[in-house]
């Protein structure tokens, strides 16, 4: 069982944080809300980097923090895995010291070879950090911060740094580490697709409060699917023909090219951001993967 029941004000910050959180164990939740909503000051407060003025923490009947009874787990007292969006590897250490460095001293080392095959690491075992790709050093930091088993694994937006199709395979690795482990997982996204994909429920903040806890479809779809297609597109370049505007869009990471009225072609630059809708609502649908 989870228990969060915390309030906080920053000093010079108008954002009052109170976020209440009744959860179960061995679930992927998703934080998802705009941007200064207080999702890392959730996973900063449970992995206790800040302490909140008022209010409790209990993870299965542990108490890591009580203001009331004085009690405040240092962070290395919580049993806690965390993996940001800059890979946080020690950087004089090979990936396999990285791996044993994180090993508690009595574990069974077993669990490091289950990692290495689940996270498929053995032909980097010998390199150091400097040697790998983005996708490589987050694959090693995630099984870095799950061989501890902890109770908590406290994912900032790991694959915010890594191209789509690293993404794709990124988020595969960590479903599969869920499906193994079943450690409790907070992971922080902007990616609906992803949290679809990863989360079973979404613990949405807004304005430093939990406004709901739902599945990711009962979250999503009363919030953002209105049965037309929506994008938000960069303008590539405009190009005026006769009477014919061109606008170059990327989409994602598909370019696209839609002629627009003159009236709105004269106002578009590149660099814009733009919101593309359709309104008739006909797609043709082809499954690629
Ligand atoms: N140490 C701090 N001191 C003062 N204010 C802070 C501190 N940490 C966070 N805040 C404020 O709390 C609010 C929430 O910040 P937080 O970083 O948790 O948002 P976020 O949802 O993670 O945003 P993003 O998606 O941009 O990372 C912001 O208004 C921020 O300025």
């Amino acid at each position: 069982m989870i228990s969060i029941d915390v309030q906080h004000k920053f000093p010079n910050s108008n954002t009052s944080i109170n976020f209440k959180i009744e959860g179960e164990l061995q679930r992927f939740y998703g934080v998802y809300g705009h941007s200064g909503a207080g999702k890392s000051t959730l996973l900063n407060i449970i992995c206790g980097f800040i302490t909140p003025q008022k209010g409790k923490i209990i993870i299965n009947d542990e108490i890591w923090f009580d203001a009331t009874k004085n009690i405040n787990l240092p962070p290395q007292k919580r049993s806690i895995g965390m993996v940001f969006q800059d890979y946080a590897l020690f950087p004089n250490m090979s990936v396999k010291e990285n791996l044993e460095y994180a090993l508690p001293k009595k574990k069974d080392k077993a669990v490091l070879q289950d990692l290495v095959e689940l996270m498929e690491l053995k032909s980097i075992l010998n390199q150091f950090p400097l040697t790998l790709s983005g996708g490589q050093k987050q694959r090693v930091a995630l099984a870095r911060s799950v061989v501890q088993q902890p109770k908590l694994l406290l994912l900032d937006e790991p694959l915010a740094a890594l191209d789509q199709e690293m993404r794709l395979r990124l988020q595969d690795y960590l479903q599969q580490l869920h499906q193994q482990y079943r450690l409790t997982t907070f992971l922080i996204s902007h990616d609906i697709a992803e949290m679809y994909k990863l989360c079973q429920q979404i613990i949405a903040i807004d304005s430093g409060k939990v406004t709901a806890i739902k599945s990711p479809s009962e979250f999503f779809q009363g919030q953002k699917l209105h049965g037309k297609f929506q994008f938000t597109a960069k303008v590539l370049d405009v190009i005026h023909q006769d009477i014919m505007h061109v606008v170059s869009l990327l989409i994602g990471e598909e370019i696209v090219r839609v002629v627009v009225d003159p009236e709105l072609g004269h106002t578009l630059k590149s660099h814009d951001t733009v919101v593309v809708t359709t309104k008739a609502f006909q797609p043709i649908i082809h499954k690629i993967g």
